[in-house]
């Protein structure tokens, strides 16, 4: 069985974050493993809470994981700071790891901070370059390329941009574009946009994440860049399709949806 690794803050409300990442794993086929950046204390409504954990535990729980199992693909989720920024580079650099994902998560849907702003600097220098595929969305490739990023010509502009940062791969994010959810994916040659039309539905918590650990699964199962994006598209529009109203706020993407609807749980 393959492997993949996610590198990110846990979702107290399991809509987000290391607990979406897992599910994820799961409902494609890949076992998955974690290493906890920061705790949320977190539900539909927001975010309540944030404790970042040491570096010392970061790379600790790296280093168990890579000392023994082969890891065939990363995602790498909320990082929180400069310094565990730093730890999670570190981390990657001494393992040599080729099929990173790096989901640039900077603010909650309910508008948390998940990444200090004085640490996105540290970001494009200390690890984007290291990346196989960068996904940031709308609002995060603007804060990485310093121009506002809104819609289809600006993002292939920011692609360019950030994959002269020395990332692989660019796959900017269209979930917040004025009408059809359209991504597009860069990997230096050609430009392919992956067309979806918008889903009418709140419940999209944690639709960043499911999307580039879905990339990551694919990886992990030897996919191409192209494919891997491609089955990852359909799997988080499948997932919002079925996504369920939890709790008073935004409800979450629905990962095990075929199993629910053989067993007649939905
Ligand atoms: N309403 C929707 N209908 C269809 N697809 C959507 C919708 N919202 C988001 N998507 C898709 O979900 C994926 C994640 O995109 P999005 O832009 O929402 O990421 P994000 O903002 O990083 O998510 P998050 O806020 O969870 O971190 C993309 O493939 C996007 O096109
Ligand atoms: C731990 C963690 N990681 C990532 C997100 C982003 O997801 P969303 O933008 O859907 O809130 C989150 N809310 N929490």
């Amino acid at each position: 069985m393959k492997t993949a690794l996610t590198i990110a803050g846990s979702d107290s409300s399991g809509g987000a974050g290391i607990q979406a990442d897992l599910k994820t794993f799961s409902a494609l086929g890949v076992f998955g493993m974690s290493v906890i950046t920061a705790i949320t204390a977190q539900n539909t409504c927001g975010v309540t809470a944030i404790r970042e954990m040491d570096t010392d535990i970061i790379k600790a729980q790296i280093h168990a994981v890579y000392d023994d199992i082969e890891v065939n693909a990363v995602k790498i989720g909320m990082l929180s700071s400069s310094a565990i920024i730093k730890e999670v580079a570190a981390g990657i650099e001494a393992y040599t790891i080729p099929k990173v994902v790096l989901d640039t998560v900077m603010i909650s849907k309910s508008g948390s901070y998940l990444l200090q702003k004085n640490a996105v600097q540290t970001l494009i220098t200390d690890l984007i370059p290291k990346a196989f595929v960068v996904t940031p969305n709308l609002h995060e490739a603007t804060a990485l390329v310093g121009f506002e990023v809104v819609d289809q010509p600006t993002m292939q502009k920011a692609a360019k941009v950030i994959k002269d940062m020395g990332a692989e791969c660019v796959v900017i994010k269209g979930g917040h574009l004025e009408g059809d959810a359209c991504d597009l994916l860069y990997d230096g040659k050609t430009m392919e946009f992956f067309p979806n039309k918008r889903i009418q539905t709140i419940h999209t918590h944690g639709t960043g994440c499911t999307f580039s650990s879905a990339i990551a699964a694919g990886l992990a199962k030897g996919m191409d860049v192209y494919n891997a994006v491609a089955e990852a598209k359909k799997y988080v529009t499948m997932a919002i399709q079925h996504g369920f109203p939890l709790g008073k706020g935004v409800g979450p993407t629905n990962h095990f949806f075929a199993l629910y609807e053989k067993a007649g749980i939905l």
